[in-house]
């Protein structure tokens, strides 16, 4: 299990252009945490540097686990998969999961591979081919193959986007439970600030400007942060300010 993700005094710069500035915030081990903003904002270059996919000029993120290697699933916000793919959507899931030389599974994987089909509801889907699948269940099948090794960290970049309501709701529910039977934390990037408030217990809003983290209520439903973050204005003092403090989340705030 995770016992720490700390972001601190991330910055990235991309051609001299600042992307992420001065990031500081903390993830608690088991929580769903959301991150929101406008396009453009730097919130996949957040979980790309989480991954270390992306290198900050400055600052750091360190992922530290109980026991063992923290294990990161990761679903990406867009994968083209073409209609004729050849290539089954169990195949598809135990990608996930190949780490030695042989090809073919041992029968740990394969168990693994059976077990993480039944809980994400893709056995059913098991020997189609996965071009042939819907958008809703090929995100399922995507979050199949992150976490069929049962990540400690889970990062999806905008996996609801694109489905229908009730497929949105099944996905996070899926992540839900993930966090409850084996204390997965996951961090979800998403424009669905309904689907936000249903299901993070923590929030990271995240623009060019700065940044806030706090709970879901306290987020949304702050208009004038809202507004200002998405349509750039307020009616009242609607510049964003960054204001870190020691204590625990949120670490990050601004001027009430
Ligand atoms: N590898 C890269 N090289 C140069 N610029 C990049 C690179 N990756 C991202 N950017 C730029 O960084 C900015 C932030 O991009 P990012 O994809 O992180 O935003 P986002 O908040 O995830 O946006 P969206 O909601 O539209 O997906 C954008 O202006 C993008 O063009």
């Amino acid at each position: 299990m995770l016992r720490q993700l700390q972001i601190h005094q991330l910055q990235v710069r991309f051609n001299g252009e600042q992307i992420l500035n001065d990031l500081s915030f903390k993830v608690a081990p088991g929580e769903l945490f959301a991150i929101i903003g406008p396009n453009g904002a730097g919130k996949s270059t957040l979980l790309k540097s989480i991954l270390g996919l992306i290198h900050p000029q400055q600052g750091d993120v360190s992922i530290l686990g109980d026991h063992r290697k923290v294990i990161v699933g990761y679903v990406p916000q867009s994968r083209v998969i073409d209609d004729e793919t050849p290539i089954s959507a169990s195949d598809f899931v135990s990608l996930g999961q190949i780490s030695g030389f042989l090809p073919w599974l041992s029968r740990k994987e394969k168990k693994a591979l059976n077990e993480i089909m039944q809980f994400t509801d893709t056995k059913r889907l098991a020997n189609k081919p996965i071009g042939t699948l819907s958008g809703g269940e090929r995100q399922r099948v995507f979050l199949a193959q992150a976490l069929v090794r049962k990540p400690d960290l889970l990062l999806l970049d905008e996996s609801t986007a694109n489905l229908d309501p009730e497929a949105q709701i099944q996905m996070m529910e899926l992540v839900k439970n993930a966090a409850k039977e084996w204390g997965v934390t996951a961090l979800f990037i998403c424009h669905d600030l309904q689907m936000v408030g249903t299901y993070a217990d923590h929030v990271l809003l995240l623009s060019r400007q700065g940044y806030k983290t706090g709970h879901p209520e306290d987020i949304l439903h702050d208009r004038k942060l809202m507004t200002t973050v998405f349509h750039g204005s307020s009616s009242e003092n609607g510049t964003m300010h960054h204001v870190p403090t020691e204590s625990e989340l949120p670490l990050a705030g601004f001027p009430q």
